[in-house]
């Protein structure tokens, strides 16, 4: 459904894409995660026909985003990191407005953006510039919806948001998905990773990985020892000092850290921290999950 073959652009001297491939299947619900500069909004920006690449080939449906953009413009809904509502429409003119704009009518496509409208529909004459942020993101969802688009591109649509409102929002992609919608969302929340069917890692630029969660998961191999101590904060500056740690960082209550020799023991490191005089240490082997995948895999791409 989603076709980008060896696709670069750059903003003067800095690469934004450097030969980024990748395909989504029809119906899937497909991540991008990566951090803040990765290139996630110049890759969808690019697919949703509004920036022209330096080179490469992206097609949305079969339809290639430079030669054939307009018909592209009918097929996906856009929901862009800022700036998709207007702040001085209320909920409801903000509505018909992107209906107006596609030749629809709320009335006619109101059975798939019902569940999430519903929620935000006591608000319908608020000013959509005065909503909180979880209503703004339901209100832009079904803007981007109105037009009952084949494919949804959603970038970032929970930074800034909190932890309920997330899950509600992966909830209503979810039921998206159900009813046949190919959707492709950027996040810079590694743990989202998880909620996709396939992910792409992007880092400066680049796919530094593509697959299900689980199998990203399945294929590293790397030790990974997990570490507390009384004082967290100099255990990490002492782990990052340790000649044979490549990266220690932290993860929830522990520090978690990938030895550059796969036979560092736990034992090994124990004996090293008790050497800076931590205190209440402990330190033993775990399963990574996928965000130390992901971190692994940043770090070895810095
Ligand atoms: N219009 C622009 N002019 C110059 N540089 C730009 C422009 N837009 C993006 N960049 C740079 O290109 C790189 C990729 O940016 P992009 O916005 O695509 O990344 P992102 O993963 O979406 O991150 P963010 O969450 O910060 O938007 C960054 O280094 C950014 O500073």
């Amino acid at each position: 459904m989603i076709n980008v073959e060896n696709l670069s652009k750059s903003y003067k001297d800095v690469k934004a894409l450097d030969d980024i491939s990748f395909s989504v299947n029809k119906g899937e619900l497909f991540g991008l995660i990566g951090p803040d500069g990765a290139g996630k909004t110049t890759l969808m920006r690019i697919l949703m026909t509004l920036l022209v690449p330096d080179s490469g080939k992206a097609k949305m449906a079969g339809l290639d985003v430079i030669s054939e953009y307009k018909n592209i413009r009918q097929l996906v809904g856009y929901m862009p990191g800022r700036f998709s509502l207007y702040q001085d429409l209320s909920v409801e003119e903000n509505l018909e407005f992107f209906a107006t704009v596609f030749g629809t009518t709320v009335a006619e496509n109101y059975e798939l953006i019902k569940d999430i409208y519903v929620q935000i529909e006591p608000f319908k004459t608020r000013l959509a510039g005065k909503l909180s942020g979880g209503m703004k993101q339901k209100l832009a969802l079904s803007c981007a919806l109105i037009h009952k688009p084949e494919i949804l591109v959603l970038d970032e649509p929970t930074t800034g948001v909190d932890a309920v409102s997330r899950k509600e929002f992966w909830e209503m992609l979810k039921h998206l998905q159900q009813q046949g919608i190919t959707i492709l969302v950027s996040t810079p929340y590694m743990d989202e990773a998880s909620l996709c069917d396939r992910v792409a890692l992007m880092q400066k630029g680049r796919i530094l990985c593509i697959d299900s969660p689980a199998r990203i998961v399945e294929n590293y191999t790397r030790t990974l020892l997990a570490v507390r101590s009384n004082e967290m904060h100099r255990l990490i500056s002492d782990l990052r000092e340790c000649p044979q740690v490549e990266t220690a960082y932290a993860f929830g209550q522990f520090v978690h850290v990938t030895p550059k020799e796969e036979d560092l023991e736990a034992v090994e490191l124990e004996r090293y921290l008790l050497g800076k005089k931590h205190q209440n240490l402990q330190v033993f082997e775990t399963n990574p999950g996928i965000e130390d995948v992901f971190m692994g895999l940043m770090a070895g791409n810095e």
